[in-house]
Order: structure tokens, then sequence, then C-alpha cells
């Protein structure tokens, strides 16, 4: 059985098609790579398939059912990493992810949101507020939902590794293989190759003018 499917999906901005006709399935352990040049839409697909658009044709179903149906299932078992961080600048990095665990109903305590941080090399920097710190530690502190929500089954990920140094994309890489081979599933765009030892499948998003 499929885990997240998407049937005959269309996509129209300003009255351009992006895409029509699109298909995939992705089951648990597999690793699903949208590709496509810049404005293919990439970005406009991960957020139909995420709920945050509609498609302007098509069904996506999650475990067979239809992700609107699905909705409470499917937002336990997703993780979806966009663009826009999701991160409060005006807090630190601790209350930005306890606020997201009260959200997201994950119960963990404030020494293992210290041990977490530590491992994605943001030691020290706890206390500070998001808004002053780089590029890619607010990064960092964004995956950290990666390592927080041990039931999502699947991780819908745009462009993750976006200003994270050589370490970070290590660490993200390293976590992406244990996702998978501990029954996960993964979507992902990314223009850097993504060089995991792993099978993959493409979905690959032509330009069309
Ligand atoms: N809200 C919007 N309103 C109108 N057009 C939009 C909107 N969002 C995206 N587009 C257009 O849709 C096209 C695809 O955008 P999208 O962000 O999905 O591409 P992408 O493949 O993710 O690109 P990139 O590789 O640059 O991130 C672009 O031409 C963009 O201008």
């Amino acid at each position: 059985m499929a885990l997240l499917s998407g049937q005959n999906l269309a996509c129209v901005k300003q009255d351009r098609i992006l895409f029509e006709n699109i298909n995939f399935s992705i089951d648990s352990s597999e690793l699903l790579y949208v590709r496509g040049q810049n404005g293919a839409g990439k970005t406009s697909l991960l957020r139909i398939l995420v709920g945050l658009a509609d498609p302007a044709e098509g069904t996506i179903e999650y475990k067979q059912q239809n992700i609107q149906q699905a909705n409470e299932l499917y937002c336990q078992d997703l993780v979806y990493f966009g663009h826009k961080l999701g991160l409060s600048l005006n807090l630190n990095a601790i209350e930005n992810l306890r606020f997201w665990c009260q959200l997201n109903q994950v119960t963990t305590s404030e020494s293992e949101l210290y041990e977490l941080l530590a491992n994605l090399g943001l030691v020290g920097l706890e206390d500070v507020m998001v808004s002053q710190l780089s590029a890619g530690q607010q990064r960092r502190v964004a995956l950290a939902r990666l390592w927080l929500k041990a039931s999502a089954k699947l991780w819908i990920l745009d462009e993750p590794f976006t200003a994270l140094d050589v370490q970070g994309i290590a660490l993200l890489r390293n976590k992406m293989i244990q996702h998978l081979s501990e029954g996960g599933a993964i979507i992902i765009t990314s223009h850097q190759t993504l060089d995991v030892d792993y099978p993959t499948s493409e979905l690959v998003l032509e330009y069309r003018i």
C-alpha cells in the first residue's frame, strides 16, 4: 500500500500551467527526489502535497484516503520543511522548539532539547534570539523538528540543505538515511546533488513557458 500518492496533478499559476498529469507514489523506506530548474514548480508541488495549496486538477491520497479526509492522521505523520522556517525571530532556539513541541503534541524534556541543539552544533546558542543567529544556524534550529517528531512517517523537505555548511549537510544526510532505514519516507527537492547512499526515485518537472 502506498503511503502517499498523487494522481493526475496539475498546477496553474498566473494562467501558466506549471505542470499537469503528474503521477507518483511513495511507500515506506522510499526516497523521492523532485527535480527541475528554477521556476519549474517544485515548491508549488510540495505545497500541494502538504495541503497548503489546492491542485488545479488531481487528487492526493495518504494511506489511500484523500488528504483532506485523512487530515488528522496526515498531520500527525508528516513533517514539512519549507522555504519559510516557521521560527519566531523574537524567541530563542529553546523557546521555539518548546512551542513547536506543544503545537505538535511532542513530549520532550528541557534537557533533551539542550542535548539535541548540542548535537546540531548549537552549543552556547540555545538562549540567543533566533533573529541573532546566522542563516545556517536558524536552519539547524528548524531542522531539529526532524529529530523531535520521531513518530513522523513522511518528511517533505524543500531545499533543506540551503545555507548549511559541510557538517550540517552531513548531519542531515545521515539523519535522512536513518529515517529511511527505520521505515520512514522522504520527498525532497534540492539543487545540490542529494549524495545519499540510498536508492532514489526521481520526479522531474520540466520548466514550461
Ligand atoms: N503565489 C504565487 N503567485 C503567482 N505565481 C507564483 C506564486 N508562487 C509561485 N509562482 C510562480 O510559479 C512558478 C514556480 O514557482 P516554484 O516556487 O514552485 O518553483 P521552484 O521549482 O520551486 O523554483 P526554485 O527552484 O527557484 O525554488 C514560478 O514561475 C513562480 O513565479
